[in-house]
């Protein structure tokens, strides 16, 4: 194994991150190490490289970029039972305590003291990475990488998909980002009608539709309340997924549910956000939900059987593919723009 790796660093507190080379990490007690074979940018990434507000108050330079991943290990570290060499992982990139209040009433996903890979720790932006044998999650052999890797944000968007019932019913998505698509996708498998899009930009639409949206809307050029009336006889939808992070949207969706309906929020919105609670909410009656993280380790059963059911309609969402690292800030750049969808990386031995 070679004794040096490449790896997307942040390296400095400002814009950007560098292609580095680095010491190949090795597995301490409770880790292994995994040779990379595919991973994919998040929005975090994004905020992480573009240097945020939110990146600045949370990330500590040096560190490697990146948390979602599939890879196979080839060393563990001391103590570590359940994996050994060979073994096809992705991983839950929330490392939880397991003796916090929520932990010790299994709600892992809200634990107080959770630590994220390339967030909180270096990441998996290279060809080798550790991995806490903890979080492993074994893929079967023929799980496609990139499907592999995608595994841990299809658990937030399964987690708000699947959050209430969804078969048969009127859904109205906002935000056809990388995780709006994978909602669309998880929602159609899992047989909801209409799956109605609202996506202000065009290349999104584009992809929402060949994911298998059954409608789409530019809210900035219609009105997503009327046209979900029109589309539901004047019901309003059953179902309401917020993926944007954008208030506005957040406000639409709520008059385009139906009284009683089902509200999944996973968008995290820039600022606070003021609206009329008692007519929106409280008098409608709606169900409402924060969703975040992945359940564990229900999710991940979830979204390994969907994947493995053929259900998925992933390949359209995977817009971008790169061997190896070189040309990171060109992905990064494009992200940015809003002109990708998923965009995974396949690290060169
Ligand atoms: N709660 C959680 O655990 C997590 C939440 N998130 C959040 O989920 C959201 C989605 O993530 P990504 O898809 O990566 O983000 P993204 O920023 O790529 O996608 C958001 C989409 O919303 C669209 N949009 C903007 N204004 C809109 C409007 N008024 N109506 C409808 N759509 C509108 C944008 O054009 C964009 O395509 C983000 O807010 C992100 O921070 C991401 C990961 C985990
Ligand atoms: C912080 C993240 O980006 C992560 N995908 C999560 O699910 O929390
Ligand atoms: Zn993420
Ligand atoms: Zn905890």
């Amino acid at each position: 194994m070679a004794e040096k790796m490449p790896a997307i660093m942040k390296t400095k507190p400002a814009y950007g991150a560098e292609l580095v080379e680095v010491d190949v990490p090795k597995p301490g007690p409770g880790e292994v190490l995994i040779r990379v074979l595919a991973t994919s940018i998040c929005g975090t990434d994004l905020h992480i490289y573009e240097w945020n507000e939110w990146a600045q108050s949370r990330i500590k330079p040096p560190q490697i970029m990146g948390h979602e991943v599939a890879g196979e290990v080839v060393e563990v570290g001391p103590g570590v039972e359940d994996l050994q060499e060979g073994d096809y992982i992705s991983a839950e990139t929330h490392i939880v305590c397991g003796k916090c209040y929520a932990c010790k009433h299994n709600r892992y996903h809200v634990c107080q003291n959770t630590k994220i890979f390339g967030v909180d720790m270096d990441g998996v932006f290279a060809t080798y990475a550790i991995v806490p044998a903890q979080n492993a999650w074994k893929n079967p052999k023929d799980m496609k990488p990139e499907y592999a890797a995608l595994q841990e944000p299809l658990g937030n968007a399964v987690d708000t998909v699947l959050a209430g019932p969804i078969a048969g019913r009127s859904t109205l998505i906002t935000g056809a980002g990388p995780l709006g698509l994978l909602g669309i996708t998880v929602a159609k498998a899992s047989g909801a009608y209409p799956v109605i899009v609202s996506e202000p930009s065009d290349f999104r639409r584009k992809l929402a539709k060949k994911v298998g949206a059954d409608y789409v809307i530019n809210p900035f050029e219609e009105d997503p309340v009327e046209v979900v009336m029109s589309i539901t006889d004047g019901a309003g939808v059953e179902v309401f997924l917020e993926f944007s992070g954008a208030p506005k949207a957040l406000e639409q969706g709520l008059k385009a549910t139906t009284p009683g309906g089902r509200v999944s929020l996973l968008g995290l919105f820039p600022r606070d956000v003021t609206l009329d609670f008692n007519n929106l909410i409280i008098f409608k009656a709606l169900e409402v939900h924060g969703i975040t993280g992945r359940h564990l380790w229900e999710t991940w059963y979830t979204v390994s059987s969907l994947i493995q059911s053929g259900k998925l309609n992933l390949d359209p969402i995977i817009t971008h593919r790169y061997k190896g690292f070189d040309k990171y800030e060109e992905a990064f750049e494009l992200m940015r723009a809003g002109k990708t969808g998923k965009v995974v990386f396949f690290p060169k031995e």
